[in-house]
Parts: structure tokens; sequence; C-alpha cells
């Protein structure tokens, strides 16, 4: 199955979850993560979910599932145990055009999670479409290795300097070798690393000024 890649804003959005064990917390920790307003559909809660409804940080509809649940839902997941009752849950959502996905089997629901790395407003993610979420975490593993916490500071200084080009006058083409020039120029990159930021940045500025001399 091919999914359309797409990064979503969840803020203040209304994501229901059915089912609340151990699958049902790490996801509800994701979307809280985003901003999403989480509601809970359950009869049996984890601790940790237990007192994240107590909180207040979640609403947790103590009840067997049923289609009202999913009012006014911009995304679902079916994360219970009963394969019956996800695939109940899929039906439901489809029919009203809702995204879901289907925890236990990927090819009935509409979108997958992708293992994520995030570096500050750098995000990468992997998926195998649903194949093998082992192979994504290993994969995950191993770009968190590569690309270390001050990619964060990195990206940063890329997002700068691209306001800055899109304001030069500087043509599509000129701005994408210029950024590549900078993403060349392993003296920047080091210092970003050594946590220098003002002065990577500098320099960031000077490759960019010599190039339009
Ligand atoms: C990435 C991650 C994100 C997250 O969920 O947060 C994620 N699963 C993770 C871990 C994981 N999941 C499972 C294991 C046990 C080992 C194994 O079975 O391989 C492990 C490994 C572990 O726990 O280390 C079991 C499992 N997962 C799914 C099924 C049902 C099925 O196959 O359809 C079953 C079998 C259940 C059963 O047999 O009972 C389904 C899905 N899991 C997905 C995402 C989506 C596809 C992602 C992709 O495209 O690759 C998809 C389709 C739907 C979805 O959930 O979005 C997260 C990694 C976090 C990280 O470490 O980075
Ligand atoms: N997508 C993934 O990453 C992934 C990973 C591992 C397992 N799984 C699959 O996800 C599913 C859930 O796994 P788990 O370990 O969280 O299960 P679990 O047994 O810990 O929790 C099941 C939850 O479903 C609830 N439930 C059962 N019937 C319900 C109903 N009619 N209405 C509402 N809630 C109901 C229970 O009260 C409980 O909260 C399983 O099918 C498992 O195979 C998915």
């Amino acid at each position: 199955m091919k999914f359309f890649p797409i990064h979503v804003d969840l803020n203040g959005k209304r994501c229901v979850v059915v089912g609340a064990g151990a699958v049902a917390e790490r996801k509800v920790a994701a979307l809280r993560e985003h901003g999403a307003a989480v509601r809970l559909v359950a009869p049996q809660v984890t601790d940790g979910l237990r007192k994240l409804a107590e909180a207040g940080a979640v609403t947790w509809m103590n009840n067997l599932y049923h289609a009202g649940h999913l009012e006014g839902a911009f995304l679902v997941i079916a994360a219970t145990d009963r394969r019956e009752i996800n695939a109940t849950v899929v039906r439901d959502a489809q029919e009203r055009n809702i995204l879901v996905c289907a925890a236990d089997k990927f090819a009935e629901g509409n979108f997958v999670s992708p293992s994520t790395v995030v570096r500050g407003d750098l995000t990468l993610t992997v998926s195998t479409s649903g194949q093998s979420p082992t192979l994504a975490a290993v994969l995950r593993e191993r770009l968190s290795d590569e690309f270390g916490e001050e990619w964060a500071e990195y990206a940063a200084l890329f997002g700068a300097l691209r306001q800055d080009l899109k304001t030069s006058g500087a043509t599509e083409s000129a701005r994408k070798a210029m950024t590549r020039r900078v993403l060349d120029d392993p003296e920047i990159r080091a210092l970003v690393c050594e946590g220098k930021l003002l002065e990577a940045e500098a320099q960031a500025r000077q490759c960019l000024s010599s190039w339009s001399e």
C-alpha cells in the first residue's frame, strides 16, 4: 500500500483513541505532544492513562466503543485488543471521512505513524508502509546516531539564512546553490557542533556574501 506522507498540524484537533492499553498509551503521548485534544474510549485504562484522565489532560469515556464517540473527530486510532471492534471503528470512521489508523491491521486504515527523530524543526521519519515497525525502529536508531542534537541548531541556521536569501533578490537556482555551498562547508558545521552558533552564522553569511561579490 502507498501512503501519502504529510506532516499534519494537530493543535486543538479532537483525536479519538479507542482502547487504553500499552499501544494506546504510546499513541496518546504522541498526540498530546502535538497539541491534540484527546478523547480516550475504553472500559479499562493503564495506570498512566488513568493519571492523565484524572489530571484532565485527556477526556476518558469509560464505556465500550460506539460510533457516537467519533463525534467531532479529526483523526481516530483503533487500538483495542479486539479485532472486530477495531474493524468497526475503522468502518465508522471511514463512513464519516475521518482519518483512521488500525493499530492491529495496517492495511485497513488510511494512515500509519512513522518512527521519528526530532531535532528542533527538523523531523526525520521512517515508515515501512506498515510492513515492519521493528525495521522502522532500527533505522530510526541509526538516524538518531547519525543526526545528533546539534542538527536542531544547524537546521535553525538554514531557516534564518533562507529568510535572508528570499529577500536578497537572488534567483531560485542561485539560492539553492548558495544554500548547498553553506551545507558543504565543514567549518560551519564544526562550529555548530562546538556550540559556536554566532560564529557559525557569521561564517555562513560570509560564505553567502562572497558568492554575490
Ligand atoms: C513506528 C511506530 C510508531 C508508533 O506506533 O509510535 C509504529 N510501531 C512501532 C513499534 C512496534 N509496533 C509493533 C512492534 C512489535 C514488533 C513487531 O510486531 O514487529 C513494535 C516494535 C517495538 O515495540 O519496538 C507491533 C505492530 N505494529 C503494528 C502492528 C499491526 C500490523 O502489523 O498491522 C503490529 C503487530 C501487532 C501484533 O502482532 O499483535 C502496526 C503499526 N505500527 C506502526 C508504527 C505503523 C507502521 C509503521 C511503519 O510504517 O513501519 C502501524 C502499521 C500502524 C500504527 O500504529 O501507526 C513504533 C516504533 C517506535 C520507535 O521505536 O521508533
Ligand atoms: N500499532 C502498533 O504499534 C502496535 C504494537 C503492538 C501491538 N499492537 C496491537 O494493538 C492492539 C492493542 O494492544 P495493547 O497491548 O495496547 O492491548 P491491551 O490489551 O493492553 O489493551 C486493550 C484495550 O482495549 C480496550 N477495549 C477492549 N474492548 C473494547 C471496546 N469494545 N471498546 C473500547 N475499548 C475496548 C480494553 O479496555 C483495553 O484498554 C492489539 O491488537 C495489538 O496486537 C499494535
